[in-house]
């Protein structure tokens, strides 16, 4: 049967507060300072491969998108990332982060040493967006709902337990703070007006899931290579990629 609106948004919040990767284990640690310098290097490494893909999914998505005004409505996402000329952009925030944390940048965003499942993981979601219907690409982009409060508490974590943080390596995530809020309520609106029989809400409500494994299987790939120490062959060995003492 479909679900009222209001049913159908909190069955998508729902899928959050169960699903969502601010539930794992690493970000607990990451967090909570336990880290140690090679563990926030390799998810700084690795988490820049979703960095790198999140605006050729975008594109893919504008690829297929016949309706100027949702085009319209969705560009930002790709200049919020890629930036303009009043804008630095994500993708060099998040370079920053590097510096911070001792990495050089073109090693960085060469994405060498990426974890192979962290790849998989993001290649997924490029192709998900690529192949499936516009509503389900919308829904997937759904996690940003929660993505608030794990980048609020992400901020203040790092900034209490670690000294390389500061407004300048975490400012990636001070200005998704306020990117994000605009992006998911157009998406949120959009999704509840289109999923309107029971078979979309499903599809859009699955689209919801995919993503958070999406998400959570690449801090799985983290964990087992970088906390127990399994580092897949060709993958980022620590001591690899640092910055040369000058440029840190
Ligand atoms: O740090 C995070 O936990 C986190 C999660 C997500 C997400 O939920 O997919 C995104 C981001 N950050 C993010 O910064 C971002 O730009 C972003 C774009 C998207 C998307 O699916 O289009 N998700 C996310």
């Amino acid at each position: 049967m479909t679900q009222t609106r209001e049913a159908f948004e909190a069955r998508l919040r729902q899928i959050g507060t169960e699903r969502y990767h601010d539930r794992h284990p690493f970000h607990h640690r990451l967090h909570g300072g336990d880290c140690t310098p090679d563990e926030v290097r390799a998810w700084v490494i690795n988490r820049y491969q979703y960095q790198h893909c999140i605006p050729l999914k975008d594109a893919a998505f504008m690829s297929r998108v016949e309706d100027p005004d949702l085009r319209r409505a969705w560009r930002s996402r790709i200049e919020d990332h890629d930036g303009t000329d009043t804008n630095e952009g994500g993708i060099r925030r998040w370079l920053r982060l590097a510096d911070a944390v001792g990495l050089d940048r073109d090693y960085v965003a060469s994405r060498q040493g990426v974890l192979p499942a962290t790849r998989f993981a993001v290649e997924a979601y490029v192709r998900y967006v690529r192949d499936k219907s516009l509503l389900e690409a919308v829904a997937a982009s759904l996690t940003e709902l929660f993505a608030p409060k794990i980048h609020a508490g992400r901020i203040e974590g790092l900034l209490k337990h670690y000294d390389f943080a500061d407004d300048s390596a975490l400012s990636y995530f001070r200005n998704r703070l306020t990117e994000a809020p605009k992006d998911v309520a157009f998406g949120l609106d959009w999704v509840l007006g289109h999923a309107d029989t029971a078979e979309k809400q499903d599809a859009a409500a699955n689209a919801l899931i995919f993503k958070t494994e999406v998400l959570w299987a690449q801090l799985d790939a983290l964990w087992g290579a970088y906390v127990e120490g399994r580092i897949p062959p060709g993958a980022w060995q620590p001591g690899e990629g640092l910055a040369s003492p000058k440029a840190a």
